[in-house]
């Protein structure tokens, strides 16, 4: 099994400095030799180099239209080609918006697939309903055919268009939805798990649903997009839009040892882990170990311990 990794040094997705330092912090966290020692041959593509044009004024309230546009064009090329490959690909942001390109590359070579969005954010705003104009909480909302008709032509973003059904994605762990998001949700009736959701049921049940939506009909490629703001703050405080009341590491690590049992797991992004945001080095590193944890989960790191197959014991 191989695995790549590539990293986006990317920020112009949001307004804060310092997410564009996520894919070394997560690297110097040991991302590298965790995934060796998971016996994977790790291919590290090192990362994307992001030009940021010079005139890109604004549309409407949206910072960047064009910076963004073009980084996950590139991105979803990058993407594509190591989907191609043969690798499970491991994408370290930078911001949300990236979900965009990787999404994207990713369905150029498996139409089929399915995404599970773990966010306290639905990350699905228009640039209409979009409170902050920040495309990294509109980039679901590029995604689905249909939103189509409630989406203007954003420059930059002509390279692509939406090829996500609705009934292809789920979410878990929102706990901060503006209202027209709330509004989508409903309309486009999306499966989604909030906080309190995965309280009432337990995350066990949350994730039995989770993987019987999206995979009961027909087995398919999964993309999971981590957003670190998913775990409670107090374990990821390095990150750019922190809301309380998160997921447990334990439930983190077991959505992905769920995801990593299908053996399914084709494309996993790992965003907005923000260096800069740490109050301290020790709060920065809690954050970029526990992205590597939830890397190596993803991958098939076990809780319970692993070995390989001896006729007895030894
Ligand atoms: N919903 C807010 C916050 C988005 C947060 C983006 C990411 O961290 O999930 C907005 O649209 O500005
Ligand atoms: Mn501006
Ligand atoms: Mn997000
Ligand atoms: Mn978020």
């Amino acid at each position: 099994q191989s695995v790549a990794i590539l990293g986006a040094p990317f920020s112009k997705g949001q307004k804060r400095r310092g997410v564009e330092h996520g894919p070394k912090a997560i690297r110097d966290a040991g991302l590298v030799e965790k995934l060796s020692n998971l016996d994977y041959a790790v291919h590290d593509f090192g990362d994307l180099t992001f030009k940021h044009l010079e005139k890109d004024e604004h549309f409407m309230h949206v910072p960047f239209p064009r910076t963004v546009g073009r980084a996950n064009q590139l991105l979803s090329g990058a993407v594509s080609g190591a989907v191609g490959a043969g690798h499970t690909c491991i994408m370290l942001g930078g911001d949300h918006s990236l979900a965009i390109g990787s999404v994207e590359g990713h369905a150029q070579q498996c139409p089929d697939l399915c995404l599970i969005w773990v966010d306290a954010h639905a990350d699905i705003n228009t640039p209409l309903t979009s409170p902050s104009g920040n495309l990294h909480g509109q980039s679901v909302a590029f995604l689905l055919k249909d939103l189509q008709n409630k989406m203007p032509e954003v420059p930059g973003f002509s390279w692509m268009k939406p090829f996500l059904s609705a009934r292809d994605l789920v979410y878990i762990g929102l706990r901060d939805v503006d209202p027209g998001e709330h509004i989508i949700l409903k309309t486009l009736g999306i499966q989604y798990f909030s906080m309190r959701d995965i309280d009432r049921m337990g995350i066990q049940r949350v994730m039995e649903v989770t993987l019987d939506h999206l995979l009961a009909r027909k087995q398919r490629p999964i993309h999971l997009s981590f957003d670190i703001d998913a775990f409670d703050p107090s374990l990821a405080p390095a990150t750019g839009t922190p809301v309380n009341g998160g997921l447990t590491y334990r439930e983190g690590i077991y959505v992905t040892e769920e995801i990593h049992n299908t053996g399914l797991l084709s494309v996993m992004d790992v965003v907005e882990v923000n260096p800069t945001l740490g109050a301290t080095p020790e709060a920065v590193e809690a954050t970029t170990s526990l992205a590597v944890d939830v890397i190596a989960s993803a991958l098939g790191q076990t809780r319970e311990g692993a070995h390989v197959a001896f006729p007895k014991i030894p």
